[in-house]
């Protein structure tokens, strides 16, 4: 049985209270003086808050005066239905904000035409370094926000390149999409490099080396390099940002584009925000520009080691986040870790020289977000697989796609080293991979630590 309460005046905002007591609903709602409360049974559960049958019987189409406001029935069991409503001067602050804000967004816009003038003419075509799925969803994104730009797409395999050119498909990743026809693809760099005015990086962090250095002498030395790849090398613990530097032996203009962005959601044209950082003044600029859309927000910015290391940790504690849903431990255990996690990853964050903002936005805490708790996430379903009892050689031999955390847990174990940061939870992640401890026992381990401040 259920209990609802309705407040009318506007009716245009529902609200539900779950009220354990008596409730004085003008704690609620101090300015409901002239509200008509209405209090009546519904024995089904009517989730819309009708008034069933029965509801006299028990407690009456009880209007209860809007000066005491006093709802006896409230029991701990009962729900509690509110009907919102907004003073006039609430009303009026709302409209206020909101007109400020479309002024704002007004003149913003007049300002973004007049430079977007001058890099219509910039851009011609695009080449993407990878063929996997964000590199496949970061042409299709670009290739469909500027129809006029040719979008070429490096990858190895030959009759993958002759089906993205000529059938349009990705016949690896996402068949059923069919791709924007300004796409082509080819295994030829020369071919994908020329002309070219600007490139996307998303061959995994692990190969990228390789990849880049053959790549030395075709790659312009001025030519934009977006990497979207997250993750540490191992042996260097370097980020992307060095790894092009140190593999192509000299600076590149550089950005990394990261953020909470499943691939495939990005090719279903779904609602997603990015943030994008580099240390050159006009790059971010020129990214958003060639990729933000009504379906895609890019934030910019130029704390380019904050928006890696986020997004190369939140990759690890992904991987934790799956042990704990693997291991069955429930919410609190959950919370707790990514919480454990954030702030670890915040420690050595910081320790580099990254911005607190940066750990809390969109690469951060953003990121970690929807890698921990979604089960789209490749490292989130390593670690699942690894928490209900598989072993580590067993669930990377059948992993098709890459999950970057597994490479880049040892790597930031031995960068927190350099940096005189303790992450007992990564560290315990990079112990469970190498065999060292079980997941179970991993989490014992960690939960008998000595108490601590937080911090
Ligand atoms: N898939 C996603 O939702 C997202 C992925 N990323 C990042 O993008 C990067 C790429 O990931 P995915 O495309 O998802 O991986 P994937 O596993 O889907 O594809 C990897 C691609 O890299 C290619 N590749 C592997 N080794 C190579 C080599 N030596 N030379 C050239 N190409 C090589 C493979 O052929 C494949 O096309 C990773 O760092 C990942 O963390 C970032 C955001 C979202
Ligand atoms: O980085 C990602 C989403 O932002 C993708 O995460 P996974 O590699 O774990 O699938």
């Amino acid at each position: 049985m259920q209990v609802h309460v309705q407040i009318r005046r506007l009716a245009h905002r529902q609200t539900a209270f779950n009220l354990s007591n008596p409730v004085d609903l003008r704690n609620l709602f101090p300015s409901s003086r002239d509200l008509a409360i209405r209090a009546f049974v519904d024995n089904e559960a009517a989730s819309d808050g009708r008034p069933v049958e029965g509801a006299d019987k028990n407690y009456g189409q009880t209007v209860v005066d809007g000066e005491s406001g006093i709802v006896e029935d409230a029991a701990s069991d009962k729900t509690v239905n509110v009907t919102g409503v907004l003073t006039d001067d609430e009303r009026v602050s709302v409209q206020t904000a909101w007109d400020k804000l479309l002024r704002w967004s007004r003149i913003s816009f007049g300002r973004e035409q007049k430079r977007e003038a001058a890099l219509v003419e910039s851009i011609h075509k695009v080449t993407v370094f990878g063929g996997g799925s964000f590199g496949t969803a970061m042409a299709t994104v670009i290739a469909r926000n500027k129809p006029e730009i040719a979008v070429v797409m490096l990858v190895r395999d030959e009759k993958l390149a002759a089906s993205i050119t000529a059938e349009h498909t990705n016949t690896r990743y996402f068949q059923e999409f069919d791709l924007p026809h300004n796409i082509t693809a080819t295994t030829n760099s020369a071919e994908a490099l020329a002309d070219s005015d600007f490139v996307i990086h998303a061959v995994p962090v692990q190969h990228s080396r390789a990849f880049l250095s053959q790549l030395r002498d075709q790659l312009p030395a001025t030519m934009p390099l977006v990497s979207v790849s997250k993750g540490l090398e191992i042996g260097t613990g370097e980020m992307m940002s060095e790894v092009v530097v140190s593999s192509l032996q000299r600076p590149q203009p550089f950005a990394c584009l990261s953020g909470p962005s499943f691939a495939v959601e990005m090719m279903q044209g779904n609602p997603t925000a990015l943030v994008v950082a580099s240390e050159d003044l006009d790059l971010p600029r020129l990214t958003q520009w060639l990729i933000a859309s009504p379906d895609l927000r890019v934030n910019t910015s130029h704390d380019v080691v904050g928006v890696e290391i986020a997004g190369a940790l939140k990759n690890v504690l992904a991987i934790a986040a799956g042990i704990v849903e693997g291991l069955d431990l429930g919410h609190n255990a959950m919370a707790a870790l990514v919480s454990q996690g954030c702030s670890e990853i915040r420690w050595l964050g910081e320790k580099m020289g990254a911005s607190p903002a940066t750990l809390s936005g969109l690469s951060g805490v953003g990121d970690i977000m929807l890698t921990c708790f979604v089960n789209l996430s490749r490292n989130r379903t390593v670690g699942v697989r690894l928490g209900s009892g598989e072993k580590v050689e067993d669930v990377m031999s059948t992993t098709s796609q890459v999950a970057e955390g597994v490479a880049t847990a040892g790597a930031v174990v031995s960068l927190a080293r350099k940096y005189h940061v303790s992450m007992p939870v990564l560290t315990a992640v990079a112990r469970i991979l190498d065999g060292q401890s079980t997941p179970r026992d991993a989490v014992m381990e960690v939960m008998k630590l000595p108490q601590v401040p937080e911090v």
